[in-house]
């Protein structure tokens, strides 16, 4: 018999289900054991270290100067001049954008007025898989053959493969072309996994698709709960404001080593994933060994679910558990909260591979966003509930009114 903390390090053992079932075997979520794991500690390297996402933080400022451009775009556009419609389409394109900038190490352009036509049949690929998703997960596999569902299903996997697979092959014929000519090989995370050695092109195909997807809906969604909430907490605005100024005094790009000067930045993204965790319950299976937790004894295959929204509206841990309170995390002398009250990313061994990465885009984003605009709530919309679509998204069209901030002197 095991305590769980050893099981927990012995990963091999520990099967995982997350957000979303792939069919692919090629991916993290669908792999166990021995098999997991190897993956796993060759994804981990150049991500889940604090410093080794700083080494992104160039390419992931470049798409929110971009990202920036296109919100001065759709305020022009609007009727009253500073709102900007539908942000969770809008957030949607950013995150897009930047993880697969950072993956693919080459912009896709869902920036531009235009999307490109490849990088649309891409997005129609991701937006059909998920949508078939829920009755591949619901309905029992005899009615695979009776119904389109399935065809569409694996229709939409394809369509996002042969995306990620035309994108890593250039990547490929780049690296192989330098290696040719003996020049030397540089480059980020793509170049990394592809010149390791230590995995197989089909598992860089599988990995680097898997992540592509993990990293898109949950940033933008926590991007969007964020500005949502600052949006109806002016004082909140105000102090994050007067902070990211303080450190920024010019108009310079925050750099990502610059946020750890944020303490309040970094409050806001974690209160506002305390209150909409945007992964709300994720669960494990303890496959091979029995476990006990305090008094109790969990036989092996025991399920376990991890109900990151229930824990972390806890009002024993968090006092005022439904209010927007970002201080509360401050390290300022003041009695912080458990840290296990609130784990949006989970923990141990099989946390979140993407936590860093995520991290810095949604930190410096909301830095230079804080810098430029306030952001106002549109009255018409009234006030938005969270709904559980595998991850947390709001229950209407959110529009926020992004209004210029006055140049300072400094
Ligand atoms: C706000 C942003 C994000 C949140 C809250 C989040 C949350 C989570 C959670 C709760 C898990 C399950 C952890 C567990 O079982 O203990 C997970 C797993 C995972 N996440 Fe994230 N995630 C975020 C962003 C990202 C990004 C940007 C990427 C990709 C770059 C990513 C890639 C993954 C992958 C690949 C796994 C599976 C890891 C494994 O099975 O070993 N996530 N995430």
């Amino acid at each position: 018999m095991q305590r769980i903390h050893d099981s927990v390090d012995r990963a091999p053992g520990l099967k995982r289900h997350w957000l979303w079932p792939f069919h692919r075997e090629t991916v993290l979520f669908n792999r166990e054991g021995e098999k997991w794991y190897k993956l796993r500690a060759v994804l981990n390297k150049r991500m889940l270290h604090p410093k080794d996402s700083l080494q992104y933080g160039d390419v992931v400022n470049a798409v929110i100067t971009d990202f920036i451009k296109r919100i001065y775009y759709l305020r022009e556009m609007s009727p009253t001049g500073d709102l900007v419609s539908n942000l969770t389409n809008e957030l949607y394109r950013f995150s897009l954008e930047g993880i697969a900038s950072i993956l693919f190490e080459t912009r896709i352009g869902c920036l531009e007025k235009e999307i490109p036509v490849e990088t649309q049949e891409f997005i129609n690929s991701i937006a059909q898989m998920f949508t078939y998703s829920m009755h591949v997960a619901l309905l029992p596999n005899w009615t695979r053959n009776y119904f389109p569902f399935w065809q569409k299903y694996i229709d939409g996997w394809d369509g996002i493969f042969k995306f990620g697979t035309k994108m890593i092959d250039m990547k490929m014929e780049a690296i192989q072309k330098r290696v040719d000519t003996n020049q030397e090989v540089a480059g980020e995370y793509l170049t990394y996994l592809l010149s390791s050695g230590k995995m197989s092109s089909k598992d860089v195909y599988g990995s680097v698709s898997e992540l592509l997807l993990a990293g898109v809906d949950t940033t933008s969604n926590t991007m969007l709960w964020a500005l949502y909430l600052l949006s109806k907490d002016p004082a909140a605005q105000e102090t994050l404001y007067q902070e990211v100024t303080k450190v920024l005094k010019d108009d310079r790009i925050p750099t990502a080593e610059e946020v750890n000067s944020m303490p309040f930045l970094k409050a806001v993204i974690k209160e506002t994933l305390r209150l909409y965790p945007v992964v709300p319950v994720n669960s494990r299976l303890i496959a091979e060994t029995e476990v006990v937790i305090g008094e109790y004894f969990f036989p092996k295959k025991t399920t376990f679910n991890l109900c990151h929204y229930a824990i972390s509206h806890d009002e024993k841990v968090f006092p005022e558990p439904q209010k927007f309170k970002p201080e509360r995390w401050l390290r300022d002398g003041r009695t912080r909260p458990n840290p296990f009250g609130s784990i949006p990313f989970g923990f141990g061994v099989r946390a979140c591979v993407g936590r860093r990465i995520a991290e810095l885009e949604m930190h410096l984003a909301l830095a230079r966003l804080i810098k430029l605009f306030e952001m106002r709530p549109d009255p018409t919309v009234g006030e938005v509930k969270a709904n559980f679509r595998s991850v947390l998204v709001p229950n209407k069209k959110v529009n926020l009114h992004f209004v210029e901030r006055q140049k300072t002197e400094t």
